[in-house]
């Protein structure tokens, strides 16, 4: 179980320009659960991912993996524990590699480093058989600079490099925001189908209520700071945008004024 208890962020503490991003943020994540998490810009959803992974100090609270506490934990000192994928596919690959080089490099994804020895043809071939199960023809250009390929194509090389090393929490940062919508449909399949097979913990932030609602297995919905909707599996069966936009504007006590947004 991954715990957060009583999460407080606060940016630019003591000046004028003070932000309460997460305000007594408490969430328990049970291993395999698969939650989407929804809400209006600057409602706190990148900073409770950036919490969990322990790139944004938490000003009180704690997070526990297993019943270890992290919470002081930096990102790298994490990185066995959680592994992330964010909106910007140029971010989670790096250019001057080619696609193995990338890939190898998430394979060691919070070991400690060593001494490089070229690639193993098992390894190889395992790189192989992931990309070819995606259908794009990935698995031929393994050699290729990862800069050569498309931003769809490198969100599908970051999708797998998240999931090569073991890994106890998937983040999920708006991931498919920037591709085309066909894109971006292949990623979400992509998603589930790694999500699944794995057996994984994770949390894909998105600003899609069908998105939030069609994946995954709970849905929370974020609001200043805080989580104002927690919808369980059960909950969440055969519930409707139209729904899911009522209980928000309900829970707000206000008209949703960006709800376009929320509706794509
Ligand atoms: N590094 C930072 N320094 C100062 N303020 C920040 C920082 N990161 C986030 N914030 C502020 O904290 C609040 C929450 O931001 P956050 O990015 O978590 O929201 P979000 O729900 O992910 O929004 P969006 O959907 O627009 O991406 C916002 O008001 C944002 O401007």
């Amino acid at each position: 179980m991954i715990v957060a208890e009583n999460l407080t962020v606060i940016f630019n503490k003591g000046t004028p320009r003070a932000m309460q991003a997460l305000r007594d943020v408490s969430l328990q994540i049970p291993p395999g659960e698969f939650i989407t998490v929804i809400g209006t810009n600057g409602a706190g959803k990148s900073t409770l991912l950036n919490a969990l992974a322990g790139d944004v100090r938490c000003e009180s609270g704690e997070i526990r993996f297993s019943d270890a506490p992290v919470t002081n934990q930096l990102t790298h000192q994490r990185s066995a524990l959680v592994s992330r994928v964010f909106q910007d596919p140029i971010a989670g690959t790096c250019d001057a590699l080619t696609v193995e080089e990338n890939l190898a490099v998430a394979l060691r994804r919070g070991r400690r480093p060593g001494l490089r020895r070229g690639l193993s043809s098992k390894t190889r071939e395992m790189f192989r058989e992931r990309l070819a199960s995606v259908g794009l023809g990935l698995e031929n250009r393994l050699q290729e600079r990862v800069s050569l390929l498309s931003g769809g194509q490198r969100q599908v090389i970051c999708l797998v490099m998240a999931s090569l090393a073991p890994t106890r929490l998937l983040l999920l940062d708006e991931h498919t925001a920037a591709l085309d919508p066909r894109t971006a449909s292949l990623v979400l399949s992509l998603t589930d189908k790694i999500v699944a097979e794995g057996k994984l913990t994770a949390l894909m932030v998105t600003h899609s209520m069908r998105q939030a609602l069609d994946h995954g297995n709970r849905t929370l919905m974020m609001h200043e700071g805080r989580i104002v909707l927690d919808i369980g599996d059960e909950a969440r069966r055969g519930l409707g945008v139209p729904d899911l936009l009522q209980m928000f504007e309900r829970v707000r006590g206000e008209e949703l004024a960006d709800d376009a947004l929320l509706l794509g």
